[in-house]
């Protein structure tokens, strides 16, 4: 049987030379690890609106736009993750932890400092290459 994949949308928010990160609760999947905010996009849903709603859920962040920036699948062997990335520079709002976890803004030359996700590493490197890091 085909493992199932969990498609979730990823909003690498943007400002200024900074991105807006946020830190997994530890009792969830890659808890205690910094992450971009985004969640699971629902059955019928697009990606596009499921990063609205995960980044307003999430950051209080309203998305008006977002430019795709890559996908990539990871299989972390107990959970196989479709990651749709956007690079979110259009939006209104304050951006916060919406939901009591860590969330900060970083400036793009130390992100190296967090401990991300592995599949991340791939985003990361795309992420400096576009920002010419
Ligand atoms: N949001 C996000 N998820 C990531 C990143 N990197 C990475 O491997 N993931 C994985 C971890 C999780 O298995 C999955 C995202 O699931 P999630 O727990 O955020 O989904 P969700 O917000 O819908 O959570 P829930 O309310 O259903 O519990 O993607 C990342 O940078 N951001
Ligand atoms: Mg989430």
């Amino acid at each position: 049987m085909t493992k199932k994949v969990v498609h979730v949308a990823v909003g690498v928010i943007y400002k200024d030379q900074q991105l807006f990160i946020c830190k997994r609760p530890d009792d969830k999947h890659q808890g205690g690890l910094w992450e971009f905010p985004g969640g699971k996009v629902e059955q019928g849903e697009s990606v596009f609106t499921a990063l609205q709603r995960e980044l307003l859920e999430e950051v209080n962040l309203t998305v008006n736009g977002s430019e795709e920036l890559m996908v990539i699948e990871h299989d972390y062997g107990d959970k196989c993750v479709r990651l749709d990335v956007h690079i979110v520079d259009d939006f209104t709002g304050t951006a916060h932890g919406a939901e009591g976890q860590q969330g900060k803004w970083v400036a793009l030359n130390e992100l190296d400092d967090y401990s991300f996700p592995a599949a991340n590493v791939e985003i990361i490197e795309k992420i400096k290459q576009r920002y010419e890091l």
